[in-house]
């Protein structure tokens, strides 16, 4: 860590101070939320879209319980938890048709389409596949939010209800590293918002270069990189 950035406009008195590259941040956990994309079964359950599409996720047992350790910490600090859940109607209206790249390159339509059997099963809203897995399961006061898109900014509700609590920084988990996560964290980049991503509290879709490459474009270039023990030592010491 080789310096510390307080946010313009941020309050000292209440900041705390984050390691994370390529600086460490001092935030005011006023302004800070979590976000947690798409830790559905889809995407971390065996049985769910991504599994039954072929892609390995090995590693989501332990992502999970990583993100738990994360949410107890924002929760008991007073800080928002927010869940993003991406899917479509249960008619996939939402989804797009062949008009919309989303219909062509969602390998969950693909699987769909290429295994009738399967049709309705992935990421429907109201659908198995669609809910947060067991252990992550969302507490009162918690905030669910809707998207359709990779990126959780477009057409979703996700802007305003940050805004309307006065966050200016986020702190991203879940899955996938490389599509969602980096989406969602390269949007509020030219939103304005400071995004933080804990690295051992996301997981990517594909080989492990992937993981490694979403690291190297938030550190570099979108926002900052830390760590699950760095962030609960960090939030975890205030009073609730
Ligand atoms: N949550 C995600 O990163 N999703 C990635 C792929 C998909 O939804 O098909």
């Amino acid at each position: 860590m080789t310096a510390t950035i307080l946010r313009a406009g941020a309050n000292e008195a209440n900041a705390v101070t984050l390691a994370a590259r390529p600086e460490g941040l001092r935030l005011d956990p006023a302004e800070t939320a979590v976000v947690v994309i798409d830790m559905q079964n889809a995407y971390a359950t065996p049985g769910g879209y991504v599994d039954v599409a072929g892609f390995d996720i090995s590693g989501s047992a332990s992502t999970i319980a990583r993100i738990a350790k994360v949410l107890d910490t924002t929760r008991a600090a007073g800080m928002p938890v927010v869940y993003l859940q991406n899917g479509w109607d249960p008619d996939y209206v939402e989804a797009g048709g062949p008009g919309s790249p989303n219909w062509h390159k969602s390998n969950a339509l693909k699987t769909m389409r290429a295994r009738p059997e399967l049709a309705g099963q992935f990421l429907a809203r109201g659908g198995w596949d669609y809910e947060i897995v067991d252990a992550l399961t969302p507490r009162p006061g918690d905030i669910r939010v809707h998207k359709t898109r990779y990126s959780a900014f477009f057409n979703s509700q996700l802007d305003s209800v940050l805004r309307a609590r006065g966050v200016r920084n986020i702190v991203f988990v879940g899955i996938a590293t490389n599509v969602c996560v980096e989406s969602t964290l390269r949007d509020g980049f030219h939103l304005e918002y400071f995004g933080v991503m804990l690295e051992d509290a996301t997981h990517h879709l594909g080989p492990p270069e992937m993981q490694a490459a979403t690291v190297y474009n938030v550190e570099k270039f979108f926002g900052w990189v830390s760590t699950v023990a760095d962030f609960c030592g960090s939030f975890g010491q205030r009073p609730e």
